[in-house]
């Protein structure tokens, strides 16, 4: 690999607006054979989503991907959403207890749209394993499989009955396997992701190290279908997590997955815990999001998500921020 960048080292080039209003830009984006009214889906993170949340994402159209720290509350979750006629989408390992839950659902009648095979190092037998299991007992789930850095992986996996691949190994903020292993795609984030797509014969979700609102276009231009973000959604109202207040302000916590926060013991630990400033209403952010895509979906001169897609780029040298502090 060559010439490898990162989000904050490009730019995207404008395009003439064909439009009268921003509004006219439709961000909605289609997985699994449904339609979501943005490309972009919360972390599986234990402080990013919880039931509640999953409810309100999956009510209002939004994609969601429910966590798997809690797996004895997973059959109930996939009951008491299809009772409220939304989708089911959840979050599997790949140690020998998944199995027997990936056949009990099918036994149960019990089947998810969506599943979401959550696991640092995707490029692995155990993720094949995974998605051919949950192939032969379910296989009208559309499975999500991760995470992976390379497109020999996305090859492999999408080869095994992966309907996407999910790319990002080491960008997330609460991140520590970059400096703990020396491994991933930390630091050029967005070169994997277009080097990845361009294997890609199924769509790609891009996972980790989204900063800002314009990442998010960025990400779809180099080949993203969907983005999945941790650190913007962190720290809201709904957010599960503790509130804090340190002189006068508010904050929430943010755990890595593999921190010792998340697995309770300091065993393979690689992620850490940070404090996020409160950031008020997910539901607020979420129309900023939208706004924002709408935007750039305008910048890009057409006025469909797909617009994004084609435009130039330019990369930036020294980064775009010029000194000018985002995170
Ligand atoms: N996207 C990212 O960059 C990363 C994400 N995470 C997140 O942390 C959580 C925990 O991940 P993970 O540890 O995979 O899940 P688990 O703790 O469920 O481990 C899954 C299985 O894979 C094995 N395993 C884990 N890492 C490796 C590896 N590098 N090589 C070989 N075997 C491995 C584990 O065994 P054993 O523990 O004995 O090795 C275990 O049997 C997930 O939610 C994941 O998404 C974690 C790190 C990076
Ligand atoms: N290396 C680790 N990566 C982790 C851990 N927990 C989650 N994650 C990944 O981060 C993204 C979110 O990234 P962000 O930049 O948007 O905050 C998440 O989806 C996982 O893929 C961890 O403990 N270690």
């Amino acid at each position: 690999m060559e010439n490898v960048f990162d989000y904050e080292d490009i730019q995207l080039v404008p395009a003439k607006c064909i439009v009268d209003s921003r509004s006219e830009c439709d961000t909605t984006v289609t997985l699994g054979g449904h339609t979501f009214k943005l490309p972009v889906v919360p972390a599986n993170m234990q402080t990013i989503i919880d039931e509640k949340i999953a409810s309100y994402l999956a009510e209002n159209n939004y994609f969601y991907v429910m966590h798997r720290f809690e797996p004895e509350k997973r059959q109930a979750f996939i009951k008491d959403m299809h009772a409220r006629g939304l989708i089911a989408s959840i979050s599997v390992g790949v140690k020998e207890d998944e199995y027997d839950f990936v056949q009990h659902l099918a036994e149960e009648d019990l089947l998810p749209e969506f599943i979401t095979i959550d696991i640092a190092h995707g490029h692995s037998n155990a993720v094949i394993k995974m998605i051919k299991h949950i192939k032969t007992n379910l296989p009208n789930s559309f499975v999500i499989a991760g995470n992976v850095g390379t497109p020999e992986a996305v090859r492999e996996l999408e080869h095994a009955g992966a309907d996407a691949t999910k790319v990002g190994i080491g960008p997330g903020k609460v991140c520590i396997t970059k400096t703990k292993t020396g491994f991933g795609t930390g630091g050029w984030q967005l070169a994997a992701l277009r080097w990845c797509a361009k294997a890609a014969s199924k769509p790609i979700i891009a996972d980790g190290g989204i900063r800002t609102h314009g990442d998010i276009a960025k990400s779809v231009r180099f080949g993203a279908s969907m983005v999945m973000i941790g650190s913007l959604f962190a720290g809201h109202e709904e957010s599960p997590g503790e509130t804090y207040e340190k002189d006068g302000k508010l904050y929430k916590e943010y755990f890595g997955s593999a921190s010792e926060f998340q697995k309770g013991e300091k065993k393979n630990v690689e992620g850490k815990k940070m404090y996020v400033e409160h950031k008020g209403s997910l539901a607020d952010t979420l129309q900023e999001m939208e706004q924002d895509l709408q935007s750039s979906i305008s910048y890009a001169g057409g006025n469909k998500l797909d617009a994004i897609r084609n435009v130039d780029y330019v990369v930036v040298k020294n980064s775009i921020f010029n000194g000018d502090k985002v995170y």
